[in-house]
């Protein structure tokens, strides 16, 4: 059954009990430790699939390894060793009780029982969890947390070393199902990544889902190492994802915040500051992290006592991902849809999108939670009217509807653009930070007082604009678009010219929008 001696599985995070150590200036490197921390002595290295190929960037330095380290190898009785591990292993069997489930969570009951009647693990799913044991990362495997199309939680209990010393340490397992055919979508999350370019396989479920487990796997250790709260990585080998537990000491789970219930006299302000506390949150993902949620709800996010937690990443995408910007203003809607569902006076999806998305500005708490307030202060004047109303949620649609350029040369119309403003263009952040500087020129005292994002434009010299951006993404010109986003792309400028704002773009500034893309386009 266990074939040896393959380009094996990856282990990432602790090894023999060593925390990872992200350093959240160095993403990159962060990612590239990862892809170093390979435990090489491991017998289901032996284990995994024989034709699977190094799939990714990260399989070069095991490679090297692997090359440095194979004359060492037994191979005679490599089969006899397999066995053998797999005996010793064997017996740890009766610490995974998938039965026991100990979630009391309403919502998991059924799940739970269709979990443990469905879940007899596969061998090797199976391998890895008594492999875990047997290092002593866990010490016990026990019911369902929350089964899901794509992946089932477990928690895991450590027991420590000295019983009456310390508390036994709760651990959250995610376990991604590779007998499943729900990938297509998957795709889309994926192909684009620069991280993952040689990765993707959609031939093959096994890669494919052990490559979705790797990449929440790093965008965890992102967030963490960020200080953005979610479950912290600890291990992850091929589809099983070792992290912290978010809940309470007895195996509890944090109730996801679609699940929280509020108590107290101030409700209200409590949902209002956690709306602010998200809103930081994804800038600070956004910003910090360089990524996207991408599945960013109700559902994803974790509450306990006044914090929210982030977790589910493994869809999410950095920047550069060709639809990184629409998953953005998609997150931005799930969450106001959410929070205006609890009574809050959400922003409107355009201010926060800016001011998500916006270089200059806070990205650390306390700061963040002001800026927001002072959006709040410097918004138009509450909608009074009917009329004022439905022109805001008229502008709310038209911004969910518009196509939004993800880069410079995917810009539909720039001659149309050129007439607008600088702020009512949505990919105004991607043009170099130049233009506070001549209106400056132009109009000596008046400063970014009509910007409704809060975090000012700077007024850096071109020369460090990160050219990156004009280089990156599929262009999408009016022959790329399917019809329906070319009928929704025409609708919203058809909008967007109805509401044109008084104020017309500056002469400079206009002369520079335009130089800016033809330049690029050349
Ligand atoms: N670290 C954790 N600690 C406690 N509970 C967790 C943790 N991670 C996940 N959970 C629980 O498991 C549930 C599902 O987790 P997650 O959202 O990561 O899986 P999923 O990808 O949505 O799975 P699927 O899409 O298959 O439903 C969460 O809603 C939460 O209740
Ligand atoms: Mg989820």
């Amino acid at each position: 059954m266990l074939c040896p001696d393959s380009d094996g599985p990856e282990t990432y995070g602790l090894t023999a009990g060593t925390p990872p150590e992200p350093n959240p200036a160095h993403q990159e490197a962060a990612d590239q430790d990862a892809d170093n921390d390979t435990d090489l002595d491991d017998v289901f290295d032996s284990a995994d699939e024989v034709d699977d190929g190094p799939s990714l960037d990260l399989a070069k330095p095991y490679n090297r390894q692997q090359a440095s380290h194979g004359a060492a190898k037994p191979t005679a009785n490599t089969f006899a060793s397999i066995d053998d591990q797999v005996a010793e292993l064997s017996k740890h069997a009766a610490k995974i009780r998938l039965d026991n489930v100990k979630q009391g969570q309403d919502r998991d009951k059924d799940k739970s029982d269709r979990a443990t009647a469905e879940l007899v693990l596969d061998q090797r799913t199976r391998m890895i969890l008594l492999q875990m044991i047997n290092r002593g990362l866990v010490s016990e495997i026990h019911g369902a947390i929350s089964t899901g199309k794509e992946a089932n939680v477990y928690g895991a209990v450590l027991y420590p070393d000295n019983p009456d010393a310390d508390e036994p340490i709760q651990r959250a397992i995610k376990i991604y199902k590779t007998a499943i055919l729900v990938f297509k979508d998957r795709e889309r999350y994926i192909a684009g990544e620069h991280r993952f370019k040689a990765g993707s396989d959609k031939g093959n479920n096994r890669k494919m889902v052990k490559l979705w487990a790797e990449k929440e796997f790093r965008n965890l250790r992102r967030l963490h190492a960020a200080g953005i709260a979610c479950p912290e990585p600890l291990m992850l080998k091929l589809h099983v994802l070792v992290m912290e537990f978010l809940g309470d000491k007895r195996g509890y789970a944090y109730p996801r915040l679609r699940d929280a219930r509020l108590a107290g006299d101030d409700v209200d302000d409590q949902w209002h500051h956690l709306y602010v506390q998200l809103l930081g949150i994804m800038r600070r993902l956004y910003q910090v992290c360089n990524l996207v949620h991408a599945d960013l709800s109700e559902y994803n996010i974790l509450y306990h006592d006044k914090q929210l937690y982030i977790i589910d990443v493994s869809q999410s995408v950095e920047h550069d991902h060709p639809h990184s910007l629409e998953f953005l203003r998609m997150d931005i809607k799930n969450v106001g849809d959410f929070f205006r569902r609890q009574g809050v006076d959400t922003l409107q999806d355009r201010t926060i999108f800016n001011f998500i998305t916006a270089p200059e500005g806070p990205v650390e708490e306390p700061a963040l939670s002001q800026a927001i307030e002072h959006l709040y202060e410097i918004r138009p004047a509450v909608a009074e009217t009917d009329e004022a109303a439905a022109a805001l949620e008229v502008d709310n649609e038209v911004f969910r509807n518009q196509y939004i350029p993800q880069t410079l040369d995917e810009v539909y119309d720039i001659e149309k653009d050129a007439d607008k403003k600088v702020d009512e263009l949505v990919y105004k952040h991607m043009l170099a930070d130049r233009t506070v500087v001549e209106e400056k020129e132009e109009d000596a005292g008046s400063s970014d007082e009509g910007s409704d994002e809060g975090a000012a434009l700077s007024g850096d010299d071109e020369s460090d604009v990160d050219e990156s951006i004009f280089d990156k993404g599929r262009p999408r010109g009016k022959k790329h678009e399917d019809k329906d986003e070319k009928k929704l792309h025409k609708q919203a400028v058809k909008e967007a010219k109805r509401e044109k704002r008084k104020e017309k773009i500056p002469k400079a500034v206009k002369k520079r929008l335009v130089s800016t893309t033809t330049r690029k386009k050349k």
